[in-house]
């Protein structure tokens, strides 16, 4: 082998390296269902407040929740866009998706609201059932309604939904007629007072699920669209991505060793070889 076929395998080598190093941080920049939950600067307060155009959205698929009510399976909203933020000791969820009629007045009898609600556990450290949680394991629900209210809840499983006395949860909300699109932001602290409300540490990741109701199409209660379990990446980090990438170069660079050590070593059993000719 000659040295410039050496070469060229260091070069080769190298750039292994390099792509070993960087493909994965590039293929696994967001691990999945996670919703990304920056620390943010700007404004966050407000539907289309400046601070959101710093948070990465996450777009996060939607199906009909198996309650078993009548017309439970028919649901229109098939995907919200969900962005998460941090600030001054506060969480910051907002809610954006497709709806071709505001439904913002339920006077009517026959009539429903449009809505949409985000779901934690109380306990940060287990995940509970998708289904508004179980007795054993319970979540907090914050609820808004298109006719401006929002309710904090606390449920164990399906027919068990109860309010807070006082309410700790805020929400801005704005319909785009020209996109055709709802946008609601939810607002609570990290660490509130009071039992049974979650308690965002940073000990844990937070498991977070969505829910989209659309009024026009009578959906309430039990009948809406529903995500499953995403999560905030808000516990200690585990150094995920840059860890796997100082493995992937550090292999790298094992495999440059072994090639270099590999062409010396025929280049030295061939110069060896031609002298004993
Ligand atoms: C995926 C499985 C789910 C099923 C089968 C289900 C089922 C139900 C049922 C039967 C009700 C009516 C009884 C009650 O008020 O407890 C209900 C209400 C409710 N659910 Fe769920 N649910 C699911 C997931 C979710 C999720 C993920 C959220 C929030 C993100 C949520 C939020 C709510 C809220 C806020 C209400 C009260 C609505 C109202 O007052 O009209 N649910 N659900």
């Amino acid at each position: 082998m000659t040295e410039r076929t050496t070469w060229t395998f260091v070069g080769l080598a190298a750039i292994l390296v390099v792509a070993s190093a960087a493909i994965p941080a590039l293929v696994d920049a967001r691990p999945a269902r996670e919703v990304p939950a920056p620390t943010v600067e700007g404004n966050l307060s407000g539907a289309n407040a400046d601070g959101w155009a710093e948070a990465p959205a996450a777009e996060v698929p939607l199906a009909a929740a198996p309650s078993g009510l009548p017309n439970a399976e028919s649901v229109n909203t098939r995907s919200v866009e969900v962005q998460a933020a941090r600030a001054d000791g506060d969480v910051f969820v907002r809610l954006q998706w497709q709806d071709t009629e505001a439904s913002r007045n339920a006077s009517n009898p026959n009539a429903f609201l449009d809505g949409a609600a985000v779901q934690i556990p109380v306990d940060t450290s287990e995940q509970p059932a998708i289904a508004m949680g179980s007795q054993s394991n319970l979540v907090n629900v914050w609820y808004w309604t298109a006719d401006g209210d929002t309710e904090e809840l606390l449920a164990g499983g399906q027919g068990s939904t109860t309010a807070f006395e006082n309410e700790t949860v805020r929400t801005w909300a704005s319909y785009d007629d020209g996109e055709d699109t709802w946008s609601v932001v939810f607002n609570r602290e990290a660490e509130p007072d009071g039992d049974n409300r979650t308690a965002i540490t940073g000990e844990d990741d937070l498991d977070v699920a969505f829910a989209v109701w659309d009024g026009a199409n009578d959906e309430r209660s039990g009948q809406k669209a529903v995500s499953e379990w995403y999560y905030l990446p808000v516990g200690p980090d585990d150094g995920g991505t840059p860890f796997a990438s100082i493995l992937w170069a550090l292999a790298g660079i094992a495999i440059v060793a072994v090639v270099v050590l590999t062409a010396q070593g025929i280049r030295r059993a061939r110069s060896e070889g031609d002298g004993r000719l």
